[in-house]
């Protein structure tokens, strides 16, 4: 069968989110579709994966060289099991339609942060409609309009994870929005668990006060290959500019054939109580900006933007009483990513250029930190386009708890580095025509 490359396959995930997605597309879609006269197919997600069936299905419904347009109803999940399902089909070019009815839903949030006004010719369009839409009910039907108008999609950046042994590959995946360990990924398994009892963003908020007191160690390689427009960068908050990496060392240079001459390997050393990649989205949730400076709108180079905290840098942790480690790693952790909740103020941190540390000072404990200030950045934000994983052994240190250090997690996805292995991140190159784009 050669399908109709003008039909919109619409892949509703019944059970993301609140499961509101299908009253959704009755409601709101198929009317505006079938009042602009648009073909579309509704295909629904019969169980976990399966969006990559679907996905698997229509390529073989296509020719090379085809364009395959469609919506996915549903969160992050959904999008990424898509495609997963799809990672070796070569030359075919899907542009998606987001409709937010996942529980985070970063990918869109990210797009069409709250308060986005819509295009003139989306709003244009929906004054023709025969039918009121409200404001919320506009905003969440963003991305439609935007393919309904015939924007131009984004093109969207893949990253591509390999983990291994030093003797084998064992398993490679791809993601659309998050590449993470540490605590976030130690939030997304905890939070599965909880998804029944609290199907909206609070489980994430439980799931962190599981896991934010815990250590993970590793050590990390950032680097940047030889299409990369410049060597790996670090955000300095002081400055407001991205400068030279001044927080890590560079021991490493490279000989590779892939690294531009003199560029290197920056390594990090652990533990880290936070460790997030991402190229593609400044927030997991609409108001949790996590990467203020991922811009998937700008026209400028493709980077993975990586955010960490390290705690042994903050001289308020290490020099913690013991019995009070764990609460205070705790309470430190909270108190940093809490402010991406603040506009992704987080960023700007600074420990007090002189981190003296005063017993029973409780200005440590939140007042301690400064803004943009002289002294080192609280997050360390760094930008490239690639970097390792690798799991170390935990320094026993009384009165700290190690969290799984082996875990990773990809757009939701959960998975696991083998005993004595490492994860392998890297941007895949781009093609013009081909892979995935959005409606944004
Ligand atoms: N019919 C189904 N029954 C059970 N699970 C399903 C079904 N269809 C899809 N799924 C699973 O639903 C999971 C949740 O979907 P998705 O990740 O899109 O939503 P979410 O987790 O609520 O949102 P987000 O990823 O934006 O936080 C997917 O990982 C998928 O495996």
């Amino acid at each position: 069968m050669n399908q109709d490359q003008e039909t919109l396959h619409i892949i509703v995930n019944p059970v993301a989110g609140h499961g509101q997605g299908p009253h959704f597309v009755e409601e709101n879609v198929i009317p505006i579709l079938r009042h602009l006269l648009i073909p579309y197919q509704i295909h629904t997600t019969s169980s976990p994966g399966d969006a990559g069936n679907i996905g698997q299905y229509l390529t073989r419904s296509f020719d090379g060289g085809a364009t395959i347009r469609l919506a996915i109803v549903g969160g992050d999940g959904t999008f990424h099991e898509l495609i997963e399902g799809v990672q070796d089909v070569t030359g075919i070019k899907w542009e998606v339609v987001l409709l937010p009815f996942g529980t985070a839903n970063a990918l869109f949030s990210s797009l069409f942060p709250p308060s986005t006004p819509l295009s003139p010719s989306s709003l244009d369009l929906i004054s023709s409609m025969p039918f009121p839409l409200s404001d919320g009910i506009q905003h969440q039907l963003s991305s439609l309009f935007s393919y309904l108008t015939k924007s131009p999609s984004i093109n969207l950046p893949i990253t591509q994870t390999t983990l291994s042994t030093k003797a084998a590959i064992c398993e490679k995946f791809s993601s659309h929005v998050v590449l993470s360990t540490s605590l976030h990924a130690a939030i997304l398994h905890d939070s599965e668990a909880l998804r029944e009892s609290h199907p909206g963003t609070e489980r994430f908020k439980i799931a962190a006060a599981q896991n934010a007191s815990k250590l993970f160690y590793a050590n990390v390689n950032l680097s940047s290959n030889s299409q990369a427009p410049s060597d790996v960068e670090q955000w300095d908050p002081n400055s407001q500019e991205w400068t030279r990496p001044f927080t890590i060392s560079n021991s490493v240079s490279t000989k590779d054939d892939n690294h531009k001459e003199g560029s290197a390997e920056w390594y990090v050393k652990g533990p880290f109580s936070y460790f997030l990649s991402t190229s593609t989205v400044d927030r997991l949730e609409p108001t949790f900006m996590i990467s203020p400076f991922t811009n998937l709108k700008s026209e400028g180079d493709q980077f993975i933007y990586v955010t960490m905290i390290r705690p042994f840098r903050d001289r308020f942790i290490p020099s913690s009483k013991i019995e009070e480690r764990k609460d205070n790693l705790s309470k430190r952790a909270f108190e940093i990513v809490g402010s991406a909740y603040n506009a992704g103020s987080h960023v700007d941190l600074t420990y007090p250029a002189s981190q003296a540390v005063v017993e029973g000072d409780d200005s440590r404990n939140g007042n301690g930190l400064e803004t943009k200030g002289e002294g080192e950045p609280v997050v360390e934000v760094f930008r490239c386009t690639s970097f390792n994983w690798n799991p170390s052994i935990e320094q026993k240190s009384e009165g700290w708890e190690q969290g799984n250090n082996r875990l990773v997690c990809a757009d939701g996805a959960l998975h696991s580095i083998p005993e004595g292995g490492s994860a392998e991140v890297e941007l895949r190159t781009q093609e013009k025509d081909t892979g995935f784009f959005v409606f944004a």
